[in-house]
């Protein structure tokens, strides 16, 4: 489906490299099919040494060939880059914003023309295929343009399809939460350190119990609660660590991570 397509990357950061270097590894894409753009000429020369990828710092110049333009920009400079781009856009030309808070109201408008607009909400796993992408298209776009954005997300790992409603929780904890889940594998890490163990065994330990711990709950379908309870032997050792996790409101907190990250993607698009 995406073998004849042309995709440039506006704004090729952490995230337009985590996406090309996956679409490039998966045979997805051929190096040929994707352009990239940066603000900085020695960005566009690292993914030309790095990937063999072309690019360029003129925006305009960069879209005028592509199929799908995936905007990779900060929100806060998306007006400025938009106007940059828009006349050089038109109506056979899809364009998916990964943009976090930048609403397809707002990205319609800066558009001005009335062109297919997706937004998508990857996060990094994508890296290793082990990514989570969520959806949500605009009022120009038919079959086919979700099709060509979930057959490009989904070489990044897995896909879904949400009303837009749900975009800043989404951002709050899907792709904020891999920075929240590494802060706790290294605080956990850091507790077998404490207890005595070798760091890069500890790393090893902790990284395999929520590796298991997280397909314990994808691939049983019990409830994380139920899951918990097995570990938990009565008067054994599990119950005085979750009666710390308690103490320290482990849980509040984390509630309020993720409650308070969609609160600043919300933010976001208005800056
Ligand atoms: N990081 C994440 O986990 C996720 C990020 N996002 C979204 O992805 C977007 C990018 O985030 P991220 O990759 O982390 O950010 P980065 O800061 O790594 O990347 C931003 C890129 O934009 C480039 N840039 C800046 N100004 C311009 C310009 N005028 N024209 C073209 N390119 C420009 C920069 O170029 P240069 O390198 O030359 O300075 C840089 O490469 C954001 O909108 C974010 O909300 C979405 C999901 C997850
Ligand atoms: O921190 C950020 O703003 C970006 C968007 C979601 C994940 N990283």
């Amino acid at each position: 489906m995406l073998k004849d397509k042309k995709i440039t990357i506006i704004g090729a950061g952490k995230m337009g490299e985590t996406l090309a270097s996956r679409f490039l590894s998966t045979g997805t894409l051929s190096r040929d099919q994707l352009f990239i753009t940066a603000k900085h000429e020695s960005r566009v020369a690292y993914f030309d040494e790095k990937f063999g990828i072309k690019g360029s710092t003129d925006n305009a110049a960069a879209v005028k060939n592509a199929d799908i333009i995936l905007l990779c920009v900060k929100p806060q400079i998306a007006p400025k880059v938009i106007e940059l781009i828009r006349e050089s856009i038109n109506q056979d030309q899809l364009v998916i914003s990964i943009m976090a808070g930048y609403t397809l109201e707002q990205l319609q408008k800066a558009l001005v023309l009335p062109l297919p607009v997706i937004r998508a909400m990857p996060n990094t796993p994508s890296e290793i295929g082990a990514g989570m992408t969520v959806l949500a298209s605009g009022n120009q776009t038919n079959g086919d343009h979700i099709a060509f954005a979930k057959a490009l997300f989904d070489t990044v790992g897995e896909t879904t399809v949400l009303d837009e409603k749900y975009f800043d929780a989404v951002t709050g904890l899907s792709a904020s939460g891999p920075a929240f889940i590494y802060m706790v594998i290294e605080a956990l890490a850091e507790g077998g350190v404490k207890c005595g163990l070798p760091r890069d065994v500890s790393t090893t330990l902790v990284t395999q119990a929520c590796l298991g711990a997280a397909r314990m709950v994808a691939e049983t379908g019990q409830h994380p609660a139920i899951l918990k309870d097995h570990v938990t032997t009565p008067a054994g050792c599990t119950i005085d660590g979750l009666l710390k996790l308690e103490e320290g409101g482990l849980r509040v907190t984390m509630i309020k991570a993720v409650d308070e990250a969609a609160r600043r993607a919300k933010e976001l698009g208005g800056e």
